[in-house]
C-alpha cells in the first residue's frame, strides 16, 4: 500500500483521519468526445479520504476506518461503474468520470458521517485513475 501525504485544504478541525484503500471497476464514458474511453474498459481506482472532526465517538474514533472503506469497496469494487444507480448514461453530470466518480463517493460517505453523532465531516476525495490521472473533490461548504 502507499504511504503518501495528500494536499489538503487548511481548516481549524482538531481531527484530521485519511483512509487509503483501492477498488476494481470497470466503466466507459456515454460520449462521442470521450475517444477509446468510450469502450468498456477498466482501472484500479485509487482513493484517499480525509475526515475532520472536533470529537470522538464512544470508541474514541472520529470514524472507523473499516466503515469509510466498506461503503465504498463494497459496492463499487467488481463492478462496472455505469450500472450502478449512483450514475447515468443520460446526463454528463452523472457519466462516471474521475471527477463524478470523486464527488459520488464524496456523497456515499457525507450521508454516513451524518448519521453519527459526533457530525464527522468529509473534506476531499483524492481519486486516482491512472498512474498519471487524478481528481480531487471537494464540497465548496466544508472547510471554510
Ligand atoms: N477530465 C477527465 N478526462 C478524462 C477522463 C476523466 O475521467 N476525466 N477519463 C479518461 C479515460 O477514461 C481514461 O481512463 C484516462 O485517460 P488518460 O489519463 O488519458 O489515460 P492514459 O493512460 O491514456 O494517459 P497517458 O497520458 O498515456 O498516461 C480520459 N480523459
Ligand atoms: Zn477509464
Amino acid at each position: 500500500m502507499m504511504q503518501q501525504i495528500y494536499p489538503v485544504s487548511p481548516h481549524s478541525y482538531a481531527y484530521e483521519l485519511n483512509k487509503d484503500f483501492h477498488f476494481a471497476a470497470a466503466h466507459y464514458i456515454p460520449h462521442e468526445d470521450a475517444g477509446k474511453c468510450k469502450v468498456t474498459h477498466g482501472h484500479t481506482y485509487f482513493t484517499n479520504i480525509t475526515i475532520v472532526g472536533d470529537k470522538l465517538d464512544d470508541t474514541g474514533f472520529l470514524v472507523n476506518f473499516k466503515a469509510i472503506k466498506n461503503l465504498i469497496h463494497k459496492r463499487f469494487d467488481h463492478e462496472t461503474l455505469n450500472q450502478d444507480p449512483a450514475f447515468s448514461d443520460d446526463h454528463a453530470e452523472l457519466f462516471p468520470t474521475t471527477e463524478v466518480v470523486a464527488r459520488t463517493i464524496y456523497e456515499i460517505i457525507q450521508e454516513y458521517l451524518d448519521t453519527l453523532t459526533n457530525q464527522p465531516v468529509c473534506l476531499q476525495v483524492y481519486l486516482r485513475e491512472t498512474p498519471t490521472s487524478y481528481c480531487i473533490y471537494r464540497p465548496k461548504e466544508v472547510g471554510k
